[in-house]
């Protein structure tokens, strides 16, 4: 017995040291348990403190972490063009889709990541967004008053978590079918379930993103189909997936997609673009599942981020009344040299106007540096030949997950000084060469070739918003 005992224990010893020996990321830092298994990452995440523990971590260990056996994190700006090149590709983290089909979040190699991003772009460009201007500024005002009826001006307090959600839903869905949500969601269900669905589904995805591997157990095959939400069924997911399946066979017409394209000189909406216009290099059609994948992305990505950004800005100023005092100041010097004098709206000021108010766009670089509507890690492979990060930290090899995490990076005190932690637009005002410098590593929305495709579109709605909810304060 002591014998097998030994036996069992020199086997397991020599097999640690054997993978030890083996490992090529065995020198670089971070929790041991990280070092050998995934479940770190997705526990830490479970309890909805992983962001501040790799924060944590690296105020440890340095600005290169180990988080998971085959994923570095660091935090260090200059690292970002190395790691999100215009080849880099996506690692299987990426694995939300519901059906297997890859839509532009999830498309992995820069290939097909380049084909899925280019045949939607034109709708996301500065001159097709500013079409679209006065259906925003009516979604804003209609907001604005809405909010004013039903709480404001009846000076009690309120609940204000969901109203950003309703606005950002309600701009998505001008831009994807030209009608405001009321308009196609008279009951207002499926608005609440486009709330609900991202709470309902974000932990566990976020989980599964962790564990590619048990992802593909759970869901593919017979298992799969039960356990995976589909459209209709009870879920709020679910009830999200009937919607958008509804709309899309709304809006195909018994016209032939051909992928050529329709030559239509008017207005478009987003949804007809997707069905008849995005065309692939071989002028084929956008494939329906893909429509739908993209859909899905556009209903969550593009009105959770904005509706947490609106929500952490405004909150940011008013817990700095002293900010938000000087916004109102440059909004009020703005507009006195305006026709709009005394009153101020989105319709008169011109968004040229808007988007060059050095207060509130610094307010608004502020809060996303500080509260980033993104957490995550945004991992991709590490490029064959591998990768150097200085002499001090080391080599890393090809296929090695790496990553970095907008909100980490965001509180990195050698690149924002030693009040990181403290909300001060004016770090982007007083020194300008040093707020340029800043602006090439903003990352809170993300980086390279996977950058935010809906930037423009995003900061448009929030420069608006702000000044509206500014104006509207005074
Ligand atoms: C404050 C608002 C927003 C923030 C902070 C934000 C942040 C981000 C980040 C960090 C990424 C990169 C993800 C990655 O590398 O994996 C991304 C990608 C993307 N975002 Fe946004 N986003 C915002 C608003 C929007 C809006 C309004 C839309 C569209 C309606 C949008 C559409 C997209 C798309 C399509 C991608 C994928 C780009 C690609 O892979 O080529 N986003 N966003």
């Amino acid at each position: 017995m002591p014998l097998l005992l030994v036996l069992t224990t020199l086997a397991i010893t020599s097999c640690c040291l054997f993978y030890w020996l083996r490992d090529p990321l065995r020198n670089f830092p971070g929790p041991r348990l990280a070092s050998i298994t995934r479940l770190y990452s997705v526990a830490a995440l479970w309890y909805g403190k992983e962001h501040e523990l790799i924060l944590k971590a690296h105020k440890k260990y340095g600005p290169v972490v180990r988080w998971q056996p085959n994923l570095l994190l660091v935090n260090n700006p200059i690292l970002l063009p190395i790691i999100y090149h215009h080849r880099s590709e996506k690692t299987p983290h990426y694995n939300s889709s519901t059906t297997g089909v890859e839509g532009i979040i999830e498309s992995k190699t820069w290939q097909t990541h380049r084909i899925a991003r280019t045949r939607i772009s034109q709708p996301f460009t500065l001159d097709a967004i500013l079409q679209d201007e006065k259906l925003l500024n009516e979604s804003i005002a209609a907001w604005i008053h809405k909010l004013d009826d039903e709480h404001a001006s009846k000076g009690m307090e309120f609940d204000f978590t969901q109203w950003p959600h309703i606005l950002g839903h309600d701009i998505n869905m001008i831009r994807l079918t030209g009608v405001p949500m009321s308009h196609v969601d008279q009951t207002g269900s499926y608005l609440m379930h486009l709330i609900k669905a991202p709470r309902d589904g974000a932990k566990m995805t976020q989980c599964l993103a962790r564990m590619p591997w048990l992802r593909s157990i759970l869901f593919e095959g017979q298992i799969g189909n039960f356990l995976m939400p589909q459209p209709g069924d009870k879920t709020a997911v679910g009830q999200v997936l009937q919607f958008r399946d509804g709309l899309i066979e709304q809006f195909c017409s018994s016209t032939e997609r051909t992928g050529k394209g329709r030559l239509l000189d008017q207005w478009v909406p987003f949804i007809c673009i997707m069905i008849y216009q995005a065309v692939n290099p071989d002028g084929s059609a956008m494939r329906t599942e893909e429509i739908k994948e993209d859909l899905t992305h556009l209903f969550f990505g593009g009105s959770e981020t904005v509706a947490h950004a609106i929500r952490a800005t405004i909150l940011l100023i008013s817990k700095n009344p002293s900010c938000g005092e000087k916004l109102i100041r440059e909004i009020n010097d703005t507009t006195n040299h305006m026709s709009s004098i005394n009153n101020p709206d989105l319709s008169t000021v011109p968004y040229n106007d808007l988007a060059t108010l050095p207060y509130l766009n610094a307010c608004i670089r502020e809060s996303l540096r500080m509260d980033s509507p993104v957490t995550s890690y945004l991992p991709r492979y590490v490029k064959p030949g591998g990768i150097h990060l200085g002499s001090n930290i080391g080599f890393v090899p090809k296929g090695t997950e790496i990553g970095c995490s907008p909100w980490v990076l965001g509180r990195n005190q050698d690149m924002y000084g030693h009040d990181a932690d403290v909300f001060r637009p004016e770090r982007f005002i007083e020194d300008p060469d040093r707020a340029m410098h800043l602006s090439k590593y903003d990352f809170a929305w993300g980086y390279g070739n996977r950058r935010c495709l809906g930037k423009i579109l995003g900061m448009m709605i929030l420069r608006k918003t702000i000044f509206k909810v500014a104006t509207s304060a005074q």
